[in-house]
C-alpha cells in the first residue's frame, strides 16, 4: 500500500497531530481479504481528549467571519480535487467499489465543500420588531458547538464531506468516527483539511469501535450534536444513549426502497434503471432498489429483460477501469446477504439469475456476489421486508397502481421510492401517495446535494444536505436588544 496521504503509523488525528492510540486494528481489502494496513484503535479516554480538543478551538473558529470560513472550505474542495486519484484508490482499497464509482465519490466530496462554502454570504437569522420602543429582537443562528459525526462504510469519503462541510461552515468543530472497516478515507481527508487551512482541532478523526468509542463520544456532555449515517440498529442505540444528556441527534439510517413499474412505463428505461439502482456500490446504498413491483401485464417481459441486464454486469477487480461491480465490503456483509438469499429460497423464492459467489479463481478470496434476481415471493417474505444491502433483487407482480402503492408503503422504512409511468397524472398521484422522504419519478439517483436527504419512520430523523440539512448544525439565540 502506498498512500502518501495516510500517516506512516497507526494514528488518530486530534488537534492537528497524528497521535498513536492504545491499540491497533487491521484494515482489509474487500477484493482479496488481505490486510492492507493497521490503524489505531482508540477508546473512550482518547475520545474525550478529541472532544476536548474540538471544544478548545471551536469558539475561535466560530469567531471568524463566515466569509473567512467559506474560503477555507473552498481550499479544502480544491485540495480534494488535487488528490482525487489517490483518494479514489484509498476508497477502492478499503471499501471495494469500482474505481469509476470511487472517483465519482471523491468528486462529490469536493462538491459538498464547494456547495456549503456558498453559505458564506447568506442571510442568517431573523430580525423582528419589539413590543417596546427602542428595542429590536434578533433570532441569531449559532453553531451547536462540538459535533460528533459517526459514519458507515459504504461512502467513507463522501459521508465525511456530507457531515464535515456543513458542520464547520456553520462554525462548529467536529470529531468524526468512521466505521472500523473503512477508516482510511476519513484519515486522509483529515490531513487534507489541515493542509488546506482548517485550524488544528476543528476537524478531528478518531478510529475505534462503535459500541465503545462511538458510544462514549455520544454520551459525553462535550458532544453538542450527534449526526449519524448507518444502520437502524446503530441509530436506535445512539438515540437512546444521547437521551441521557438530551443531546440532539440527526439520523440517516437504512432503507427498503420500492421500485414501481407500471404498465405504461418506458420499459427499456425501467429495466436499465432497476438494475442500476440495485447494483450501485454492489447494492450497498441506503437508496438502492430493494424490491421491485411490476404491473402483471408486463411482468414476464420485465423479468426476462431484467435478468439479461443484471447478468451482463460481471464482477471484476474494482481497480480495473472497466469494472462495473466490485466485491461487498466485508465477510460479515457477504454472509448476511448469502443467508438472506438461502432463507428466501427455503421460503419458496426462485433464483432467476446469479445466486452467490461467481465462478473463477479470481473470486475465491474476497467478498464477491453475483447480481441476483429472485421471484416467487410476496410482501411478507423476509427478503422483501428487511434491508438486504447487496446485489439481490426480489421482483413481485402487482395488479394495478393501488396495489403497487399499498405494497410499497407496507414497510417500516421510509427513505426512498421510485416510480416509473408514462402518465404525469399517475406520477403526481404517486408522489402524493408514497410515504417516503424522497421519491424519484422515471429516474434514479444519486440525490443532489442542494436538495434534502432524510428518511421517515425507521429510516431516520433529521437528515442531510441543502438548507434543511445545514440547519441541523445550528441552534438559535434570541436577543432582546434594547438601545435607549
Ligand atoms: N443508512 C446507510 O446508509 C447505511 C446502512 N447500513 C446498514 O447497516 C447494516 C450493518 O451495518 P454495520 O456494519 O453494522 O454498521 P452500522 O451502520 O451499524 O455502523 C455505522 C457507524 O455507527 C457506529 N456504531 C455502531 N453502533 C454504535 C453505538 N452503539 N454507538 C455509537 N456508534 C455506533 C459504527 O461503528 P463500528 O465501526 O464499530 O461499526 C459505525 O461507525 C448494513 O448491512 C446495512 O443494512 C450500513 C451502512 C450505511
Ligand atoms: O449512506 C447512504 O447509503 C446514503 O446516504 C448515500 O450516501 C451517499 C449517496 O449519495 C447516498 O445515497
Amino acid at each position: 500500500m502506498n498512500f502518501p496521504l495516510l500517516p506512516g503509523k497507526p494514528a488518530i488525528f486530534v488537534a492537528g497531530q497524528w497521535i498513536s492510540a492504545s491499540g491497533t486494528r487491521p484494515v482489509l481489502n474487500p477484493a482479496t481479504a488481505e490486510v492492507v494496513t493497521e490503524v489505531a484503535e482508540a477508546g473512550p479516554e482518547e475520545g474525550e481528549d478529541a472532544l476536548l480538543a474540538a471544544h478548545r478551538t471551536q469558539r475561535s473558529w466560530a469567531r471568524r467571519s463566515s466569509v473567512e470560513r467559506g474560503e477555507v472550505l473552498r481550499a479544502v474542495a480544491d485540495a480534494i480535487r488535487e488528490n482525487q486519484e489517490e483518494l479514489a484508490r484509498i476508497v477502492v482499497t478499503e471499501q471495494g467499489k469500482t474505481i469509476g464509482e470511487a472517483r465519482g465519490e471523491i468528486g462529490g466530496a469536493a462538491t459538498w465543500f464547494d456547495y456549503y462554502a456558498t453559505y458564506d454570504r447568506r442571510s442568517s437569522g431573523t430580525v423582528l420588531p419589539s413590543e417596546r420602543p427602542n428595542e429590536q429582537l434578533l433570532i441569531r443562528d449559532e453553531p451547536c458547538g462540538v459535533v460528533t459525526a459517526i459514519t458507515p462504510w459504504n461512502f467513507p469519503a463522501a459521508l465525511f464531506a456530507r457531515k464535515v462541510a456543513p458542520a464547520i461552515m456553520a462554525g462548529n468543530a467536529v470529531v468524526l468516527k468512521p466505521h472500523e472497516d473503512t477508516p482510511l478515507s476519513a484519515l486522509a481527508l483529515a490531513g487534507i483539511c489541515a493542509g488546506a487551512g482548517v485550524p488544528d482541532g476543528v476537524v478531528n478523526v478518531i478510529t475505534g469501535s462503535g459500541p465503545t468509542l462511538g458510544d462514549a463520544l455520544v454520551r459525553s456532555p462535550r458532544s453538542d450534536l450527534v449526526t449519524v449515517t448507518g444502520s437502524t440498529r446503530a441509530g436506535k442505540e445512539i438515540l437512546a444513549a444521547a437521551a441521557a444528556t438530551v443531546t440532539p441527534v440527526s439520523l440517516e439510517l437504512g432503507g427498503k426502497a420500492p421500485f414501481i413499474v407500471l404498465d405504461d412505463a418506458d420499459l427499456d428505461r425501467a429495466v436499465t434503471d432497476a438494475a442500476a439502482a440495485r447494483l450501485w456500490n454492489c447494492g450497498q446504498v441506503c437508496t438502492c432498489n430493494e424490491r421491485t413491483y411490476v404491473h402483471r401485464e408486463i411482468y414476464d417481459e420485465f423479468v426476462s429483460r431484467l435478468v439479461e441486464e443484471m447478468s451482463r454486469v460481471v464482477p471484476a477487480d474494482p481497480m480495473s477501469e472497466t469494472s462495473r461491480l466490485g466485491p461487498k465490503v466485508s465477510e460479515a456483509e457477504w454472509r448476511k446477504v448469502r443467508d438472506y438469499l438461502d432463507r428466501a429460497v427455503a421460503a419458496g423464492g426462485e433464483i432467476a439469475c446469479g445466486g452467490g459467489r461467481p465462478d473463477g479463481a479470481e473470486f475465491e478470496r474476497g467478498h464477491w456476489f453475483e447480481p441476483t434476481v429472485v421471484t416467487g415471493l410476496g410482501n411478507d417474505a423476509e427478503i422483501v421486508r428487511d434491508e438486504v444491502f447487496g446485489p439481490v433483487l426480489p421482483v413481485i407482480p402487482v395488479d394495478d397502481y393501488e396495489q403497487a402503492v399499498d405494497l410499497a408503503n407496507d414497510t417500516d422504512y421510509g427513505l426512498t421510492a421510485y416510480v416509473y409511468t408514462g402518465a404525469l397524472s399517475t406520477a403526481m398521484r404517486a408522489v402524493d401517495d408514497l410515504s417516503f422522504g424522497e421519491v424519484y419519478v422515471n429516474r434514479v439517483g444519486p440525490e443532489q446535494l442542494h436538495a434534502f436527504h432524510g428518511g421517515w419512520n425507521l429510516s431516520g430523523m433529521g437528515g442531510d444536505d441543502g438548507e434543511h440539512g445545514y440547519r441541523r448544525y445550528l441552534r438559535h439565540k434570541t436577543v432582546y436588544l434594547g438601545h435607549d
